[in-house]
């Protein structure tokens, strides 16, 4: 038996993706080590897999798109009751990683009822209740005891959390704090979960003493009756209807009428309230939106996962899928021949990986914040936010932009639900709003970059955090990029550090400026808003760039060395030509250096094309958790679609009660008024 490099091979299938694979350069399953990040993660995953594939009652009993929204719900608690009860058999307890992953392969990205459990009410609880307060709830929570969400948004207020209108009012005389909703716009609106399923929440409300204002403070909440699972006196609860996509989940609201619980439920890890009243403040004031920077942290994985769905999908379709020919004496060609469709799907492949890499350094940078927090050391808070909001913002930007032109690579079948790109369409761009809308986001790591541009134009560049000490470093006059023989990657990073300090420097002068001619710091803000956003955009990607690097740099094995370094070729023309209006417009980079990075963009699209299918592959998503008839590893498509459709509820009669009761009646109507 001949061994491939690219383990996705089998005999039987489609010989045109077969042929895609035999041309891969390395090896999948070492590719799959980097990907995620770590040898015995992706042999685990595949063991996950293989396990799933042998359990028929963990599979889906038909394709989601034919199940009603109450169905795929059903569906879900079914096999969410399974994988719970069998978990210790098929992942290592409490690892997160592999939950991650089985997750993914039996439920799928539609969410399930304890998708917000795993995701924001246990991380909430780690992090911010009391070891006392642990030892009663978080148990009873990681063993599924009870079920809960994390419910802050509100119908009137998402962004800013300084107006939610919740209140907990502390009552000295019982120690219990009363929780109200005082209008309409109050109402909890949007937590995953809160609609039906949960029975906890840790709400957050802006918490009053003695009439003072505190701001928002987290609590944990009971919702529903432990035993009726019927909702408690004085909760008014329901589901807030279908989205976009994520329906399995059911986002909910919530009020509350004076609703009482005990100071206790205060979460007390940094924050207290003595019986007294007494406030005693945490070591930051920003100490309590730790589980919305764990959710930031771990989505630009999660981000990636999803582009990269969409991008195996697209790459495998494009090799089986032949339209027109390129020379006209020769048979038709599978579509990835053509140069525009491998520019459409090449550079987003670069990007996953990037996205991937990035995310795995924002997750280790979690885990040690998360450490030092809890031991009372908060002095990376505040790099770590500013990383993640640009992240968060960057790559939720690039992945929704990439799932649809590889919907759009797919042609008319990609509009087909058979394809499964809407949803992961509609799945992956809620992460553009959920966890701090892009936008607002983008603006949080504009404070910190005029922070610094403030340091470096009062002379203080030494005290530059690693993030952005390029803001204080001196540009050369010219980018270096085909001006050395050997241009590499460092000419590269410089000129995107020049780049993204100028423009830093020239949005935060703005700013400055119009503070200067006596304009107020918040209307100051908003008129440079623009220009301090794309500020932020411009030193994400940055950031991104250099984690590619460093990831390039560490990889030992010369053939994924020399993939990874075709992909980061890739990456960093097609961004310069992307963002080259900066480039340009203050002579950095010339038009004819310009020239060469097209040139060079061009060659590595060719470079690439032999390992596409490989570079896809070694995502090493099984058919079960990619659920597109497009995207089967096996690559025939056609054959399956027609299954596919056949077994559309539609086709379950030939005559439909709708034709019966309006379209033959109006037909014979018409017909009858010829006569
Ligand atoms: C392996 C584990 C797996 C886990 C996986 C999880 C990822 C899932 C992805 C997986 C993909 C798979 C498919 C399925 C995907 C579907 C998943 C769906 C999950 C949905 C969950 C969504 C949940 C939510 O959306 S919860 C609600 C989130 N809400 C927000 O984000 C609100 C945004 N607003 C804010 O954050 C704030 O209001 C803010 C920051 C804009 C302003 O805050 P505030 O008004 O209090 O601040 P100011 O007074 O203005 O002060 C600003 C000041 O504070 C600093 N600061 C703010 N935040 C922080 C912080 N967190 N840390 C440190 N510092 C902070 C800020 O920098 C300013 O400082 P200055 O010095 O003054 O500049
Ligand atoms: C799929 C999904 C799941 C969710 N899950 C949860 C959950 O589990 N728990 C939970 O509590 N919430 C959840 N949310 C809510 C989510 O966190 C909020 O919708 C999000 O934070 C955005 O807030 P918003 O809706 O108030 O948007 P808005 O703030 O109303 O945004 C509207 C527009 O105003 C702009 N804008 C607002 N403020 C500013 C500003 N200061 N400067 C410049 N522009 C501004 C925004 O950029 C945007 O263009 C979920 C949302 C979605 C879509």
């Amino acid at each position: 038996m001949v061994h491939h490099q690219n383990k996705a091979i089998r005999e039987g299938d489609n010989p045109d993706l077969t042929a895609e694979r035999v041309t891969g350069t390395f090896d999948t399953h070492s590719m799959a080590a980097q990907i995620y990040n770590s040898e015995a993660h992706a042999r685990r995953r595949r063991e996950i897999t293989e396990i799933i594939a042998k359990r028929p009652e963990l599979h889906d009993t038909k394709p989601f798109p034919f199940m009603t929204r109450e169905e795929k719900i059903l569906e879900s608690s079914r096999k969410l009751t399974l994988i719970t009860k069998h978990m210790n058999e098929i992942i290592e307890p409490n690892n997160s990683n592999e939950m991650f992953h089985l997750n993914n392969e039996v439920l799928g990205i539609e969410g399930h009822p304890m998708a917000l459990h795993g995701i924001m009410f246990i991380p909430a609880l780690t992090a911010q209740a009391s070891e006392e307060q642990q030892k009663k709830w978080l148990t009873r929570a990681i063993n599924r005891e009870i079920v809960g969400t994390y419910a802050q948004t509100e119908l009137g207020h998402g962004t800013n959390l300084q107006n939610l209108e919740t209140t907990a009012t502390y009552d000295v005389a019982t120690q219990e704090f009363v929780l109200h909703t005082p209008t309409i716009t109050g109402l909890k609106w949007w937590p995953g979960n809160l609609g039906k399923s949960s029975n906890y929440a840790v709400v957050v409300a802006l918490m009053f003493i003695k009439g003072k204002n505190y701001g928002p403070h987290t609590f944990m909440v009971p919702l529903r009756d432990e035993k009726t699972h019927q909702p408690l006196k004085g909760i008014t609860i329901g589901d807030i209807g279908p989205k976009i996509a994520y329906n399995v989940t059911d986002n909910g609201f919530l009020g509350f009428d004076h609703y009482r619980i005990p100071r206790t439920n205060l979460l007390m890890r940094h924050t207290r309230v003595e019986p007294d009243g007494t406030y005693v403040k945490p070591p930051h004031a920003k100490i309590n939106y730790s589980a919305m920077v764990h959710v930031r942290s771990h989505m630009i994985t999660g981000q990636a996962i999803m582009l990269s769905y969409a991008l195996t999908i697209a790459t495998r379709y494009s090799s089986v899928r032949r339209q027109g020919q390129i020379d006209t004496t020769q048979p038709e060609v599978k579509v990835l021949e053509y140069q525009t469709q491998q520019h459409r799907l090449f550079p987003y492949i670069a990007r996953a990986y990037a996205f991937v890499f990035a995310g795995a350094e924002t997750v280790k940078l979690y885990e040690r914040v998360l450490e030092e927090v809890a031991t009372g050391n908060v002095s990376l808070m505040a790099d770590l936010h500013a990383l993640t909001s640009g992240l968060k913002s960057v790559v939720s930007h690039y992945t929704a932009q990439g799932i649809e032109q590889a919907r759009m690579a797919c042609g008319g079948h990609g509009y087909s639900q058979a394809s499964y790109m809407s949803e992961i369409f509609g799945v992956a761009v809620g992460g553009c709003t959920y966890e701090g809308e892009n936008m607002v986001m983008l603006l949080q790591l504009a404070r910190y970059l005029v922070k610094s541009a403030s340091l470096v134009k009062t002379g203080q560049s030494s005290k530059l955090g690693p993030l952005v000490a390029y803001l204080g470093a001196k540009s050369d006059s010219t980018s270096l990029i085909d001006r050395t023989p050997t241009t590499g990657f460092a000419e590269y990073v410089k000129t995107f550090q020049h780049i993204a300090r100028r423009q830093t420097l020239k949005a935060a002068d703005k700013f400055f400026g119009l503070m200067e001619k006596g304009e107020k710091r918040p209307i100051a803000w908003n008129k440079s808003s623009v220009e301090l956003n794309r500020a932020s955009r411009l030193h994400t990607r940055l950031y991104i760039v250099e984690a590619f690097v460093r990831r390039v740099e560490e990889v030992a094995d010369p053939r994924l060395k020399e993939v990874l370094t075709d992909l980061l070729h890739l990456h960093v023309n097609y961004e310069l030509l992307d963002m080259s209006t900066y480039a340009l417009e203050d002579g950095f980079v010339s038009s004819s250096q310009l020239d060469y990075v097209r040139d060079q963009l061009y060659f590595y699209l060719a470079k690439i094309r032999p390992n596409a299918v490989s570079l896809v592959d070694s995502w090493e998503f099984s058919d079960q958790e990619l659920r597109s008839v497009l995207g089967r590893r096996d690559g025939h498509v056609y054959e399956n679609l027609f299954a596919w459709a056949k077994a559309s509820p539609l086709n379950k009669t030939d005559v439909l009660p709708s034709v019966d009761k309006y379209l033959k009646p109006l037909m014979e109507s018409a017909r009858a008024s010829k006569l």
